[in-house]
């Protein structure tokens, strides 16, 4: 299916009684364009034949004449009305299905295309396709149906004086038409840079505080000014030639124009042609040029329009890279994860970033992870919770090889906390509670409660869940310091809290959502050692605080540190070196072992009680 095509399908072909209808009232106002110049034709010859009655058919036409302009004004509205809606749902609808393909579409992806490229593509983009299906749809529409009507009624009126104006009109005709296929090529160069554009000023907006700290404002400033001057060329290019099509298509109408009064002028003397009916024609002439001078303007609309369609459809149609499922999962009680020799190397990377991973976690128990900067360990984390997606049979939860079940339901069924957590410029509350739901093994009595809207007033402050995970993550004290508590907006991604606050925060996020599954990415590297005590011992703790846990059964738990400290209590620990296991065992075991994790852990010791 040809990319029109399919457009047409997804997005337009719903407004098409719109359309028709519209199309018929564009008939209607043409019709009653054209007519309007031959009765004042008729007036005149009527007024200039010196009948009797020569008064009253002039009145008569004068007022069919207002009548007619009337129904212009009419049917000319509701033409509009009839277009530009449909466009701006057009444009809805292009929106949504963009934005959703890019929630649904993998890492990979985003490491290729730059924000800004996309944001602009959100924005620049969908309005361009507004545009080209409602403003440039309205006056194509118009042109299809006003041109054979004018030059109809001009044959009618003269076909030899016709035939004379046609001449320099196709001459301008020509030359717009080169004009816009130049237009067409740099439109789509021009779209990148404003992309690039986005991208940059986005990229120094996020890193202002790094731009302040190393006194890099001239230059930023520079490269934003490079980007900026290149967008500024290429739009002034495309200005010049639109402003040069204009007056040239100008100038072949009034040529016409002169042609008309020159031979017309001549056939009146001869009395081969009336007053009123050169008067006509050259009305229809001017309309007509004026039409097309439209169309050149149009025509820019078009290009624009037709290359963000194009744009808009390399993202819509690029796929999201996921296996098929075909298998299900059902997210509940703590599954069993289990790693059978896991080899991965990243998209484009020589060497893999983890080799030969093998070990088998019972449900509810905990794993950790340790490893030097680089060891592999987050991409371990990037892997159980699917960012990207592992080789095929290499990794089990619940006994089910993840690449065979629906991205949404396995991570329905997990929660992770990652090294760098984002939070939304919303409440602290609205930040924890996110999605308004849960869908893990949580405790029954305020499961129902909590679940309608992320939207609770500060009265209502007191949804027992959202308590006793503000005690777990120890951000209690820190919400009692906060101007408004939990109701305090955190700033652009969180800027307001500390970055012990935004980890903590982010793992109240996973802890609300009673997860089965919960993978810890070195989440606790910016709180201090007592309250990675105490922080510890929550996650450990949240399902057995004497029946007022949060969970009903401990969740399986993998959990990323530098800290030996914060591994202690695990079921089993990995160190991890190069992307391969070096040891494993228990705390203690590895402490006997005398490995590279008891190293560590000897240093990490003297520093603390030192
Ligand atoms: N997207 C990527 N593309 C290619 N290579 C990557 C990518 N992400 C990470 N790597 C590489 O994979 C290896 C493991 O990285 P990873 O982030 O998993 O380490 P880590 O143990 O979590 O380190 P840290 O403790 O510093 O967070 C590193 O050599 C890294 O350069």
């Amino acid at each position: 299916m040809s990319l029109a095509t399919r457009f047409f399908h997804r997005h337009v072909r719903r407004n098409l009684p719109q359309y028709a209808l519209g199309f018929a009232m564009l008939v209607a106002t043409n019709y009653a364009v054209v007519r309007i110049p031959t009765l004042i034709g008729n007036a005149l010859d009527a007024l200039g034949g010196g009948q009797a009655d020569a008064l009253a058919v002039g009145q008569g036409i004068a007022l069919e004449l207002i009548v007619w302009a009337l129904a212009v004004v009419v049917v000319r509205t509701l033409s509009r009305v009839l277009f530009f809606n449909p466009g701006r749902e057009v444009e809805y609808r292009v929106s949504v299905d963009l934005f959703s393909h890019l929630l649904a579409l993998q890492r990979p992806f985003f490491l290729k295309r730059k924000v800004g490229e996309l944001v602009s593509m959100a924005t620049n983009d969908t309005m361009s396709i507004r545009l080209l299906i409602g403003f440039a749809g309205l006056q194509v529409c118009n042109v299809v149906v006003a041109v054979p009507l004018h030059l109809g009624q001009m044959l009618l009126t003269d076909a030899w004086l016709t035939l004379w104006c046609l001449l320099p009109i196709a001459v301008g005709s020509a030359y717009t038409m080169a004009v816009v296929r130049r237009f067409y090529s740099l439109i789509r160069v021009s779209f990148e840079e404003l992309g690039r554009l986005s991208d940059r000023v986005l990229e120094s907006y996020a890193g202002i505080g790094t731009v302040r700290a190393h006194a890099a404002e001239a230059a930023i400033l520079r490269h934003f000014d490079e980007r900026n001057q290149a967008y500024l060329d290429l739009q002034l290019r495309l200005a010049s030639m639109r402003a040069f099509s204009m007056p040239v298509l100008g100038l072949s109408g009034q040529v016409a124009a002169a042609i008309v009064l020159w031979v017309g002028g001549a056939r009146v003397i001869a009395g081969e042609l009336p007053v009123g009916a050169l008067v006509t024609f050259t009305t229809l002439l001017a309309s007509l040029v004026a039409l097309l001078m439209a169309v050149a303007w149009v025509l820019a609309s078009v290009s624009r329009g037709i290359v963000a369609i194009k744009r808009v459809d390399e993202v819509v149609a690029t796929p999201d890279g996921l296996p098929v499922p075909t298998d299900s999962f059902t997210p509940g009680p703590p599954p069993a994860l289990e790693l059978r020799g896991l080899t991965f190397t990243y998209p484009g990377a020589d060497e893999p970033s983890l080799r030969d991973i093998s070990f088998a976690l019972a449900p509810g128990k905990t794993l950790g992870i340790f490893g030097r900067t680089g060891a592999g360990k987050s991409t371990l984390i990037h892997l159980l919770s699917r960012v990207y997606t592992p080789p095929n049979a290499s990794v089990f939860v619940a006994g089910k090889d993840v690449t065979t079940l629906p991205l949404d339901q396995l991570r329905a069924g997990l929660a992770v906390v990652p090294q760098d957590p984002f939070l939304f410029s919303t409440t602290l509350r609205d930040n924890i509670r996110l999605r308004g739901e849960r869908t893990g093994h949580v405790r029954g009595e305020d499961a129902a409660g909590s679940a309608s809207s992320s939207q609770l007033r500060p009265e209502e402050a007191d949804d027992p869940r959202l308590q006793q995970v503000l005690r777990a993550a120890c951000l209690v004290d820190d919400v009692r310091s906060l101007p408004e508590g939990l109701d305090t907006v955190v700033g652009e991604r969180g800027v307001m809290l500390s970055g012990g606050q935004r980890q903590r925060t982010a793992l109240a996020r996973a802890l609300y959502r009673g997860p089965g599954l919960l993978l810890l990415d070195d989440v606790l590297s910016a709180v201090d050692q007592g309250t990675e005590v105490r922080l510890v011992a929550a996650i450990r703790g949240l399902h057995d605080e004497g029946g007022a846990g949060l969970m009903k059964e401990p969740a399986t738990t993998v959990i990323v540190s530098h800290r030996t400290s914060v591994l202690e209590h695990a079921d089993e620990i990995l160190v991890l070196e190069r992307g391969a296991v070096v040891e494993r065992g228990t705390h203690a075991q590895l402490i006997a072992l005398d490995g590279v994790y008891a190293e560590t852990h000897r240093h990490q010791e003297a520093a603390h009680h030192g």
